[in-house]
């Protein structure tokens, strides 16, 4: 696996953290989550795969200490508090970089660690808001929309974090040293964005938000309702897909107006949703798959593992809890990603293990316990 051998130490926080863990731990990467104490913590990271779990109480005396010591064996440490949590802890990148020179100190926050708002609590919604790329998304005349919390969350934190860790450790193999990233959701989003800023002097967001060609005002890149309750995407752009679409829509392009008249878009859209409401979404795969029309169907999370592509490619995996989820992407050829079919650890299920692994001896790991800064959570003993 790509990561082998690389030592993570992911704490424990909300959603974006979580992700960059799971894609390092996914492609090799030993990935240790640091929870808090599962007296007071409730499991809420969902994104545990392949990772092993140790408590410590950073609030108790010899807390931090701990976590400095694990530090100086680890390659990876994931931040995902707030700016100056960590300082407050004396466990900040001046004194665990100076301990571990080779430490690569992985801070994802949603404003970074510097600018008026760095301190401010916030959401991906507000991350998305702040990096201009919100005012982007939503149809005509409604409010702005965020999807879900995919794009400042995932794709500009999680993933943004993960790649800076990765091209952080193939630098260190020629420079030997560790060094400290500033991973801000906002910025992450925003560089996403590169795209949309690059491509407004070609015309192609000129219009109010929901009028442009990829922002739900063209009738040839939109979803419609089928008669069954479903969906069909639609993505026809080149005139010679576009084509396509036309002619399995049943509909003659000598009595269409031209494919980029704005002004005939909202009549255009009208009449694609009349024809498509008319079949149901299996009709119309029918009649589209293995065509160029760039129409498919808007498959559910019920049925998406199930759907003939997908599963020839083994996209979806089930653990042996019988849950499902999406396999590691991309697919690598030599060395690829193994992710762990186990359920997710429990908080403190691997404090003992770990911290052996990382040269604690048996005595002081009981002096630890006794002190409640660390705890243990053996699910088998609590059967
Ligand atoms: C699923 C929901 C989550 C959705 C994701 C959401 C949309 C996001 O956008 S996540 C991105 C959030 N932003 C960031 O990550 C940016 C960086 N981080 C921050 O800015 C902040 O961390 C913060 C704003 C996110 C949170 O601020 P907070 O003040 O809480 O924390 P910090 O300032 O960072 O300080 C951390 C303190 O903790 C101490 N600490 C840390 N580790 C330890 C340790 N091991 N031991 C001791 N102490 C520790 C640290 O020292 C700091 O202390 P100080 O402050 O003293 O310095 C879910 C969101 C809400 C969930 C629901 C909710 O929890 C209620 C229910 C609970 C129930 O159990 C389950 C159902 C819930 C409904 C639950 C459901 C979901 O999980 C949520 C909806």
């Amino acid at each position: 696996m790509a990561l082998h051998g690389v030592r993570v130490l992911e704490l424990a926080g909300l959603a974006p953290a979580p992700l960059c863990g799971l894609v390092l731990a996914d492609f090799g990467a030993q990935v240790v989550r640091v929870d808090r104490s599962p007296r007071t913590a409730v499991a809420t990271d969902v994104q545990g795969r392949g990772k092993r779990s140790l408590a410590v109480d950073l609030k108790q005396p010899l807390g931090p200490a701990t976590l400095r010591r694990l530090c100086q064996k680890a390659d990876v440490l994931i931040d995902p508090f707030r700016p100056g949590v960590l300082e407050k802890l004396g466990l900040g990148p001046d004194i665990l970089c100076h301990d571990n020179p080779k430490l690569i100190y992985a801070r994802l926050t949603g404003f970074g660690h510097a600018g008026k708002y760095a301190k401010m609590a916030g959401h991906d919604i507000n991350y998305l808001a702040v990096s201009g790329v919100l005012s982007k998304l939503g149809r005509k005349d409604e409010n702005p929309y965020a999807p879900i919390n995919l794009l400042a969350d995932f794709a500009g934190g999680g993933v943004m974090c993960a790649m800076g860790v990765i091209m952080a450790l193939y630098e260190r193999v020629t420079s030997g040293k560790g060094q400290v990233i500033d991973a801000s959701m906002v910025e992450g989003t925003a560089y996403l964005s590169s795209f949309l800023w690059k491509s407004q002097n070609i015309g192609l967001w000129n219009r109010p938000r929901g009028e442009n060609l990829l922002d739900s005002g063209a009738p040839f890149y939109e979803t419609y309702k089928t008669a069954d309750g479903k969906y069909i995407a639609v993505g026809a752009l080149e005139p010679q897909f576009y084509a396509q679409l036309i002619s399995g829509l049943g509909l003659d392009s000598r009595k269409l107006p031209s494919q980029m008249s704005f002004s005939d878009w909202p009549e255009m859209k009208k009449m694609f949703a009349d024809i498509f409401i008319k079949k149901t979404q299996a009709e119309w795969c029918e009649i589209f798959d293995d065509t160029d029309a760039c129409v498919t169907p808007v498959l559910t999370f019920d049925d998406v593992a199930s759907h003939p592509h997908n599963k020839e490619r083994g996209s979806f995996l089930k653990n042996d809890q019988e849950e499902i989820s999406p396999r590691p992407s991309p697919v690598f050829s030599r060395t690829p990603a193994t992710p762990s079919f186990k359920r997710d650890p429990f908080i403190g299920e691997h404090t003992k293990e770990v911290l052996l692994e990382y040269g604690f001896t048996k005595e002081e790991i009981s002096k630890l316990h006794s002190l409640k800064v660390i705890e243990s959570n053996n699910p088998k003993a609590n059967l």
